[in-house]
């Protein structure tokens, strides 16, 4: 089942991006005939529901988070090229949210280990064939779900992470490296050319968060930059609410 009102937020993403349905169907119909019948789905629900969750994103703030966070329990969602500095500073993940143009030697060192959540769409269609590799894989789609393929909302990988979340119930979601706003952190993969087309792409996934802050029934926090309907923390004070 999609997340109430997810058809109209669609319709204003394929307008905003020129993006072609037929496209963005005919990648989720590959990736269904890809992805084996798996129990995955009931192990993200054990991760997540009722836990506290972190979602992690490739904002500015990521490097200041990431000696924090090696303190910190919690299930790790990490959003894309986020997954490489987690791994060079000794975190795993649990669950990986992505459509494909992370790092592709990162996916491969914990392609046995992590839960990879993966979005197609029209223009990732030839990166689908890499998921051949995951041991533990889902496929999301932004246009109706089917057979094996879900539909839990969100845009960009990270605030896919957090529609991810609060879809499996997770009691809290706080948001790391998710800034949003007009800089492009350094660990995005973000060519000069598509940096108009990213801030594009991060002010809508903050507009969704933004909705899905009035819609959902877990408990929000960010300790990045303000997102309406979160509670900004910092991060001295995160032990209080881990609990
Ligand atoms: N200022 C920011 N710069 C970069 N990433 C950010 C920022 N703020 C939030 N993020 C989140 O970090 C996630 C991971 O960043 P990354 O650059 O890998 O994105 P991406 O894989 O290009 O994302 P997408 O494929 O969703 O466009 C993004 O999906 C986004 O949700
Ligand atoms: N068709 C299409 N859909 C998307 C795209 C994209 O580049 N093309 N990028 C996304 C997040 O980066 C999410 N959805
Ligand atoms: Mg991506």
């Amino acid at each position: 089942m999609m997340i109430s009102g997810w058809k109209i937020k669609y319709s204003d993403i394929l307008k905003e991006f020129n993006y072609n349905e037929n496209k963005d169907k005919k990648s989720a119909i590959l990736l269904n005939s890809i992805l084996k019948k798996s129990s995955v789905d009931k192990k993200i629900h054990s991760l997540v529901h009722d836990k506290t969750v972190f979602v992690i994103g490739s904002g500015p703030s990521l490097s200041f988070a990431i000696p924090k966070i090696k303190k910190l329990k919690g299930i790790k969602i990490a959003a894309d090229s986020s997954l490489k500095p987690l791994l060079e500073n000794g975190i795993v993940p649990e669950i990986v949210v992505t459509d494909l143009d992370g790092d592709k030697d990162s996916f491969k060192k914990i392609s046995k280990k992590a839960i990879f959540v993966v979005h197609a769409h029209g223009d990732n269609i030839e990166k689908l064939n890499m998921i051949k590799e995951f041991k533990n894989c889902i496929g999301t789609t932004q246009t109706k779900p089917f057979n094996k393929i879900q539909n839990f909302g969100g845009f960009t990988d990270g605030d896919r992470g957090v529609f991810l979340a609060s879809h499996y119930g997770a009691k809290k979601i706080i948001l790391f490296g998710m800034d949003f706003g007009n800089r492009i952190g350094k660990f995005s993969n973000t060519k000069k050319s598509e940096r108009k087309i990213k801030l594009m792409k991060l002010k809508k996934g903050k507009s969704l968060l933004e909705w899905l802050a009035t819609k959902t029934k877990s408990e929000l926090f960010t300790t990045s930059m303000q997102i309406k309907g979160f509670k900004k923390i910092a991060y001295k004070d995160l032990d209080i609410i881990i609990t």
